[in-house]
């Protein structure tokens, strides 16, 4: 039973889209003592949250749900009314990419707003969560505040990772809130103190601001983060122009305190829902403002990480001796990284889409993700097991780095393959065990390994 029994006062809260980010929000805020009822247009999705069976795989989260439901605090529906029960509204919805542009896709949020303005009372918090570009908090309030004056509007941007969602919720490196100036946003910083008490006790930095340098400050931080993979990456292509290895740059590097060795991974680049959106649309929203100049690496940054797949398809190409029809390839890991079975903007998945393209025989695993990928890209086989995926192959890729990828045994492994040959898209094996095992083993970035 996780349960803080922590919050002296007791807040009912609405959470507005219930998916990686607001699921997660909504079963940890009753964890830390407050009521809540989850809402989403998605009634599948309801329904499965309603019987702690998420929609998503996250560790810990259909245990924090259990909890939730069990103790009567939280509920879930897909009736915009029960917010009119709560004080505070967290807006959780999806700010995709806009279909055939860079910058957000908005509508959800402004959706979800509509549906929530006509239950909002005075004295109500309405608390941003979702990545947005910078402005859209003031228009948002400006809108709020035209249906209920005595209304309040706070934006309070979320860093969790998936795959440690949970932990990051609950004790998050650094609070932001974005809050209008004067009492109200004072009134609404000592709210939204009290509903994260524990994390504040605890002494996790509160960083109380203005909307827009809380809004830059999540675009800002996924720009860096994309930014520091981007740039082990290129580095990684110059160890392979000149023979030197990645991974121990990155330790070299990794070790000058200033630069930390953390997202200094390289390899297939970054995924997901979030890294490869949010600088597209930062990019896009700062050319909006004529700012562009000033943001123009991150196109950069964006065209070194989709060279990545490219890098990787060629050395899958080469491995196979340029006539990859009818070859066997296994590829290890859908997800866009370990840990979740988020398949969005999937980089694996987008290597096994153009290695199947030119008619490799590709079959995929992962731990958790193939649900999606079946229910995706019906065109792409799958197989349910490592065993089954590996039984045969010419090639391997290792593609998500899984644990149980990871610390798989060279020596056992060869025993059931046709061809002794890796790719290890992840940097996550060790070269000198699998090439003593008698494998070929390549990999991005390790030109002299
Ligand atoms: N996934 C993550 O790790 C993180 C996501 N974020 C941001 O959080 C936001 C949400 O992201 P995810 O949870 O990943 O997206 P998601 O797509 O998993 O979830 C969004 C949910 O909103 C629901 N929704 C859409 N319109 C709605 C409406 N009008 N009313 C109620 N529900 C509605 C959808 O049905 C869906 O369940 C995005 O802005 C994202 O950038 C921020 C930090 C971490
Ligand atoms: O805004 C968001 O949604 C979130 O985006 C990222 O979190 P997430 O997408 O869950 O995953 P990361 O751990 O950041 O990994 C993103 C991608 O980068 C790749 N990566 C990560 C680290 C690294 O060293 N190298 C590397 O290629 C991963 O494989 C993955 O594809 C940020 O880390 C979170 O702080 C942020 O809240």
């Amino acid at each position: 039973m996780i349960n803080f029994d922590g919050a002296d006062d007791d807040l009912v809260l609405s959470v507005i889209g219930c998916g990686y980010l607001g699921a997660v929000h909504a079963a940890s805020m009753v964890a830390l003592g407050h009521t809540v009822v989850g809402i989403d247009v998605d009634r599948a999705k309801i329904t499965g949250l309603g019987r702690a069976r998420p929609p998503l795989y996250e560790p810990r989260l259909a245990e924090l749900l259990s909890d939730g439901l069990g103790s009567g605090r939280l509920r879930f529906t897909t009736d915009p009314a029960a917010a009119h029960g709560a004080t505070v509204h967290f807006l959780c919805v999806g700010t995709p990419q806009q279909p055939g542009g860079a910058a957000a896709d908005l509508r959800h949020l402004d959706a979800a707003v509509t549906a929530l303005l006509p239950y909002l009372k005075p004295g109500d918090l309405v608390v941003g969560k979702s990545t947005v570009p910078v402005g859209t908090a003031a228009r948002l309030r400006a809108r709020i505040r035209s249906v209920e004056p005595a209304a309040e509007l706070a934006w309070n941007p979320e860093f969790l990772r998936e795959g440690h969602a949970v932990a990051d919720t609950l004790a998050p490196d650094r609070i932001v809130y974005g809050v209008p100036g004067g009492p109200a946003g004072i009134a609404a910083a000592d709210l939204l103190n009290r509903i994260y008490a524990k994390a504040v006790a605890d002494g996790t930095p509160v960083i109380s601001t203005d909307y827009a340098t809380a809004e830059l400050t999540k675009a800002a931080a996924n720009a860096f983060l994309a930014t520091k993979i981007s740039f082990i990456n290129a580095m990684a292509d110059l160890c392979d122009a000149t023979g030197g290895d990645v991974v121990r740059l990155a330790d070299a590097l990794g070790h000058d305190r200033r630069i930390g060795r953390q997202f200094l991974g390289a390899g297939l680049g970054f995924g997901g829902g979030c890294l490869p959106k949010d600088i597209r649309a930062f990019l896009a929203r700062a050319e909006e403002l004529g700012a562009g100049a000033s943001l123009a690496f991150l196109r950069e940054v964006d065209a070194i990480n989709l060279h990545r797949r490219a890098r990787l398809v060629e050395l899958a190409l080469a491995a196979c001796g340029g006539a990859p029809a009818g070859k066997r390839i296994a590829v290890l890991g859908a997800a866009f990284k370990p840990g979740s079975d988020d398949i969005r903007d999937s980089p694996a998945l987008e290597v096994a889409e153009r290695l199947a393209s030119v008619g490799a025989d590709v079959v995929i695993t992962d731990p958790r993700a193939l649900d999606r990928v079946v229910e995706t890209r019906p065109h792409l086989a799958v197989a349910c097991t490592l065993d089954e995926a590996i039984g045969g192959a010419e090639l391997i890729l290792l593609l998500t780095e899984w644990p149980e990828y990871v610390e798989l045994d060279p020596v056992a492994l060869r025993e059931v393959v046709d061809r002794a040959v890796i790719i290890d898209g992840r940097n996550a094996l060790d070269p000198a065990r699998w090439r003593a095992a008698g494998w070929s083993y390549r990999a991005l970035g390790r030109g002299g390994s």
